[in-house]
């Protein structure tokens, strides 16, 4: 095994990966730079799931290495990689999946509230990331009286409340209406440039990764093309609210 360069807090060699013997990455690499926002963007099927799980060690690479600030991931054992992805990474479905029973900041707390984190404490950390994504003044609603978008914030400060160093988003806008998913884009990519939380954005829509510093596309399982904002003279400032 070759160390990663030292700036990349992800770092991932020739990955490749089956599901059910059908291919979805092959031969998959990249590094990702501390607090840059990556797209990782492709059509339906390209793989952008499955190389956000193998990312993040929900699946350990059929072949491959994945490196997180200069370690291996891919050869941790379960309940290590379940620790690292507990302790350091956050993650955003496409669809938000919240606790019915709970109240909007019980949601986003939770991860603070299962690590043992004081209910004081939690409660505290849970609003201002409400605050910050533009959804305080529902902290006491619960999931069924609020509309997708909103859910979809609460399961963003879940995502974001332990900062985490990394944040992994699959299509995190992708059930949205335009005008929502530009919203909701915007609130994640400053949040998490305020924080210096590096983000790897799974994405088909090619406007949601022009807001990111870097784009990768995916055709297949591989890699087509790699563009940076700069590249293409967009200034990186511009894209945060
Ligand atoms: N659990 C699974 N079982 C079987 N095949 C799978 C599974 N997950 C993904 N695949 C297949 O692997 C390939 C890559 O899927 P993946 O979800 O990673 O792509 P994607 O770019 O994220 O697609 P989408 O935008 O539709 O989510 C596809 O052909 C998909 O059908």
């Amino acid at each position: 095994m070759v160390a990663p360069p030292d700036n990349d807090v992800i770092w991932a060699r020739s990955l490749h990966h089956a599901h059910s013997g059908s291919p979805a990455l092959a031969g998959v690499s990249l590094g990702v730079r501390e607090g840059e926002i990556l797209a990782v963007s492709g059509p339906r099927g390209s793989g952008k799931t499955t190389l956000l799980q193998c990312l993040s060690g929900q699946l350990v690479p059929h072949e491959g290495e994945v490196w997180f600030n200069s370690s291996p991931v891919h050869t941790l054992a379960p309940i290590q990689r379940e620790r690292l992805r507990r302790e350091r990474f956050g993650w955003i479905d496409p669809e938000p999946t919240l606790v019915p029973e709970l109240t909007a900041w019980e949601n986003a707390a939770l991860p603070l509230l299962l690590r043992g984190t004081s209910h004081r404490k939690a409660k505290k950390a849970a609003t201002e990331w409400l605050e910050r994504l533009d959804i305080g003044a529902c902290a006491r609603k619960r999931p069924r009286a609020l509309d997708q978008a909103q859910r979809q914030r609460i399961a963003t400060a879940r995502a974001l409340v332990s900062e985490p160093s990394v944040l992994f988003a699959d299509e995190p806008t992708a059930t949205l209406h335009r005008a929502e998913r530009a919203q909701v884009l915007r609130t994640i990519t400053a949040a998490a440039r305020s924080h210096r939380i590096t983000v790897v954005l799974a994405t088909h829509d090619t406007e949601v990764a022009a807001l990111a510093d870097r784009s990768i596309s995916l055709l297949d399982g591989r890699r087509v093309n790699s563009l940076t904002a700069e590249a293409e003279g967009r200034a990186e400032c511009s894209l945060s609210v």
